[in-house]
């Protein structure tokens, strides 16, 4: 596909209080975020309040306040209907909701269904580009088996080939490294960057991320604590690694790596 607009959303003064009405608490403070083409990353403490927020980006998690909305459309992604929503973004949940009886092949097929339309008739082209997206995780080789077959890292790989199928221009992925071993986190890492910079149509993409040495490759990050930003920017920036090293509570290091970027260590010995 050429042509593709570049999507963005452009969130503003985001609240969400979660728990009811008497034992509520409020779990994002009034947050205000534009995402930007290329890779970001989203890191914070648990509790946090990053699945909530992507959750929120995605339309998928109702607000107490505030608005997000998806430039340069300008549509509400609350209201939106999820199929117009679907073809401007796909969302990877942290935890796998999709029936362990369908094989993988069928998985990564109902992203391509969630951009069509449950009406539409599959052409030759869907399937290409559902092959294209099983080869791209490295999950071609069990495409047959069930979920419920699969590993862990397995399920997780044919779950993100679900979300490339839907060849949503802006990609939200929570916690995408669940499961992963180094070298497919590393892969991970590198498709990413494929993704975001050197493909056709490249993709804005924001993920969730425990895993430092990964998000410390992305173009920009967000350090979250508390329900708040912390701070907003390239890995690189003095400001974001403070931030880092402040909400991790000094349990992380972070030094300058030989390309520049900063490299991060865990402080076992402190
Ligand atoms: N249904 C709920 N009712 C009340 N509080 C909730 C509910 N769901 C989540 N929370 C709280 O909201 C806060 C943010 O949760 P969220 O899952 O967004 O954090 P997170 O940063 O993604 O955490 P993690 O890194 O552990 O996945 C947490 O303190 C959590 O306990």
């Amino acid at each position: 596909m050429t042509g593709r607009l570049n999507p963005h959303l452009f969130a503003r003064d985001l609240r969400v209080r979660l728990g009811g009405p008497k034992a509520g608490r409020d779990v994002l403070h009034g947050i205000t975020l534009d995402t930007s083409p290329g890779w970001t990353a989203l890191v914070g403490p648990n509790g946090a309040g990053k699945s909530t927020l992507l959750r929120a980006l995605a339309g998928l998690q109702p607000l107490s306040d505030g608005r997000v909305r998806l430039q340069p459309h300008g549509l509400d992604v609350h209201s939106a209907p999820p199929a117009v929503r679907a073809r401007h973004l796909a969302w990877l949940a942290q935890q796998g909701d999709i029936s362990g009886e369908l094989t993988a092949q069928e998985t990564v097929a109902l992203g391509r269904i969630a951009r069509l339309g449950l009406l539409a008739t599959p052409c030759a082209r869907d399937l290409a580009v559902t092959e294209n997206a099983m080869r791209l995780t490295g999950c071609i080789a069990w495409r047959h088996r069930r979920l419920h077959e699969l590993s862990g890292g397995e399920r997780q790989r044919v779950l993100l080939a679900r979300v490339l199928a839907t060849q949503a221009p802006l990609l939200l992925l929570d916690e995408p490294t669940t499961h992963l071993d180094a070298p497919h986190q590393v892969a991970l890492a590198r498709l990413f960057r494929l993704l975001a910079h050197d493909s056709d149509t490249p993709c804005a993409i924001l993920t969730v991320l425990h895993d430092l040495p990964i998000a410390l490759q992305a173009d920009r990050l967000l350090v979250m604590e508390g329900g708040r930003l912390r701070a907003d920017g390239p890995p690189g920036d003095a400001a974001v690694q403070q931030a880092l090293v402040e909400v991790f509570q000094g349990a992380i290091r972070l030094e300058r790596g030989p390309d520049g970027r900063p490299r991060v260590t865990l402080a076992l010995d402190g």
